[in-house]
């Protein structure tokens, strides 16, 4: 710690090219550097949108471990790491802020191929603890690596991994730091016992001040600090290193303290990192959105923004000319429940993003908030649907992965009548690789008594969500997109679909287009390129991934040169199902040319959809392209290669 000696005009993030830049400035300049870091995000997120909130709100706490330990020998691993960046600005990525979350820029989270202080990739929750105890195994076992840091907040630490982790990391009781970015938020404001937990924890006067519980820490804290925990272990707990549930579970435990006050955050990380043996927990009362007014005052705490504008906090959210397939989605449920009182909803920690808002402000007591606790929303389901209940469990495609045994081993092999609502089925954007929809086709088409529907459009998807509640034999999932439909006219009511059943959406003799899911539109688009070239197409949509409509399929073989499969889905989904069928019907041995168009065998990187449809190979000229292909008119394909394509 060194007296401040810089001039107050000169900004000090100027001279910050790594995080070893930071050892060099006092206490005072590391608290002036939090502030120009704080308006530098707010400047950068107004030009690309991006998880502004959860940024804000860890702004001292990146300073201060930036500034005690040593990264990237020491490994700081960001839990989901949507609150990354002023951490990326501080480690060498400030001139490609204005890059975040677009192609070919920064990622919106900590990724390993980006940077040597992006230890642990991340964008799913609850995995930091873990993770960081892997690299403390690793440090003991003599890899070259140094402390590790696992920062997570409220909201992620309520899942059952991060308690897995706890768990562990009590029994190993190798020296490793969790600290607790405990900001009472969650997306939506958290749920749930253990968020409850945490505000008793701080709600308590004294302990408010600063709990310390650990007699090395004490004596390494300056001695004002050092009275007020000895005085609040006492009050609270009457005896030393005990009480809280860190504690039990074998953890020494420090807070809660501010983590706006680098008074109180610097002390208390050298003290843990001067003396912690094994595994410490640093509990630190943040704000989400802290020091931009409009954050602070949102219901949301501005945590996930579009481009804004930073005097008013406007966000500049273009007007959509057709509702999205989520707010479809959260009516049509709500309509459905109005009618009929045995339907419920499960949301992991997303009300807003799932639609389920929408039931929940009209039936609170039927929809449930279990918090990120995907594996056991699933189960929790299970348990609704044995009971008699109808269960809607909506969550998105990506962190349904999360629950992958619960729907297999609670729901599938039990054949009980889940509704599986999965939103943001294919790719999203600006969420990149992490969050894409892309494996649900593959991992529910696979499971015995499974139905899996995709919808084609957002009028598709209320038949879905009809068809859905009426479904009580089995389990039921229907997929659609993030963002707003195609503006078809919304149904009153849905009709519940025959299952198993496809439908004909235009009749040719060449070649047949079968799509499954929101495709379509794109799969018109190229039949209307093939027509051009004098091609004749039958185009259907499958509606049903499983079960598959045979007939259907066979008519298409039958009396077809060629035929196409579309989805938004990895391989091993839609296509294969078709394949493995055909090849049993016996249809190649008849000549049949097929080609299935899925996402290719690798990670799309982020951009906005079509940008990353375009690199997976599936838009409309790449779909026409195969089509010619299949019909063996290769010269015809030169013109479709050449055509201008989407942006
Ligand atoms: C497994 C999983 N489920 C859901 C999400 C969506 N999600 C991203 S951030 C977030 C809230 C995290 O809250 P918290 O950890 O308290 O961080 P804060 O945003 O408050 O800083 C959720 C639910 C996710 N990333 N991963
Ligand atoms: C970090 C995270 O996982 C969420 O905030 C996610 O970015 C939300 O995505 P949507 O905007 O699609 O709801
Ligand atoms: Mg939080």
């Amino acid at each position: 710690m060194t007296q401040s000696h810089i001039p107050t005009e000169t900004p000090l993030l100027d001279s910050v090219a790594g995080p070893s830049d930071l050892k060099r400035f006092s206490d005072d300049e590391l608290a002036r550097l939090s502030q120009e870091l704080r308006s530098e995000v707010i400047r950068s997120v107004a030009q690309t949108g991006g998880h502004l909130g959860s940024s804000l709100g860890v702004i001292e706490l990146t300073v201060a471990i930036h500034a005690v330990f040593n990264t990237p020998m020491d490994k700081l691993i960001w839990d989901v790491g949507h609150q990354c960046y002023p951490h990326k600005i501080l480690t060498g990525r400030r001139h490609r802020m204005t890059s975040l979350r677009q192609k070919d820029g920064l990622s919106g989270f900590t990724k390993r191929s980006e940077s040597e202080f992006d230890p642990f990739g991340a964008a799913h929750s609850s995995t930091s603890i873990s993770a960081a105890l892997g690299f403390a195994v690793g440090r003991d076992m003599g890899q070259p690596t140094g402390d590790a840091i696992a920062v997570i907040g409220d909201g992620s630490i309520s899942a059952g991994m991060a308690y897995e982790a706890l768990n562990n990391a009590g029994h190993e009781k190798r020296r490793l730091f969790v600290i607790l970015n405990d900001n009472e938020m969650s997306i939506a404001p958290p749920v749930g016992a253990m968020s409850s937990y945490l505000s008793r924890l701080y709600a308590n006067e004294p302990l408010a001040a600063l709990r310390q519980m650990a007699e090395g820490f004490e004596a390494a804290l300056p001695p004002p600090m050092r009275e007020g925990a000895k005085r609040a272990r006492q009050l609270v707990t009457g005896q030393p290193a005990s009480g809280t549930l860190f504690e039990e579970l074998g953890f020494t435990y420090i807070g809660p303290i501010n983590g706006h006050d680098m008074g109180q955050l610097l002390p208390v990380l050298r003290a843990a990192r001067a003396r912690a043996t094994g595994p410490v927990l640093i509990h630190c009362c943040t704000v989400k959105g802290k020091g931009y007014a409009p954050a602070e005052s949102s219901r949301d705490k501005y945590h996930g923004v579009a481009k804004f504008d930073v005097p008013s906090g406007a966000q500049v959210k273009s007007k959509p000319n057709a509702p999205s397939y989520t707010a479809v989605f959260g009516q049509a449920l709500c309509d459905i429940a109005a009618r009929d009182p045995k339907v419920v909803a499960v949301t992991a920690a997303m009300p807003d993003g799932t639609g389920l808002d929408i039931m929940a402000k009209r039936f609170p007591a039927r929809v449930f908030d279990v918090g990120i606790a995907e594996q056991h929303g699933v189960t929790f389901a299970a348990g609704m649907a044995a009971s008699g209940l109808k269960p809607f469990c909506a969550i998105y495609s990506t962190f349904l992965q999360r629950g992958y045994d619960q729907v297999v081993h609670d729901v599938a092999l039990q054949g009980l009548p889940v509704r599986f609502a999965i939103d943001r089925a294919g790719l999203v954007g600006a969420d990149g690789a992490t969050h894409a929809g892309a494996f649900d086709i593959a991992y529910l088409s696979n499971l015995p008594g499974f139905t899996v529907m995709a919808a084609a459009d957002e009028a598709e998807l209320v038949h879905m969500v009809a068809t859905a509640a009426a479904h009580d034999t089995g389990p039921i999932a229907f997929r659609y997109p993030r963002g707003s439909g195609t503006g078809v006219v919304l149904p009153e009511i849905g009709t519940v679909l025959e299952i198993g059943k496809g439908r004909v959406i235009r009749e040719g003799s060449d070649i047949a287009i079968l799509s499954l899911g929101a495709h379509l539109s794109e799969c018109e688009a190229a039949a209307d390129l093939l027509a051009a070239e004098g091609v004749s197409v039958t185009l259907a949509d499958a509606r049903f991934a499983k079960p598959l409509d045979l007939d259907l399929l066979m008519q298409l073989a039958r009396n077809h040169g060629a035929l196409i499969t579309v989805e938004q889905g990895s391989r091993g989904g839609f296509g294969a199902m078709v394949l493995h069928e055909l090849a049993a019907a016996g249809v190649f041995d008849r000549g049949l040319a097929v080609r299935t168009l899925t996402l290719p065998d690798r990670f799309i990187d982020q951009a906005s959809p079509d940008e990353m449809y375009l690199d997976a190979g599936l838009t409309r000229h790449d779909i026409a392209t195969s089509a010619m292909q299949a019909l063996g008119r290769e010269r015809k394909v030169l013109g479709f290669q050449n055509a201008p394509r989407r942006a």
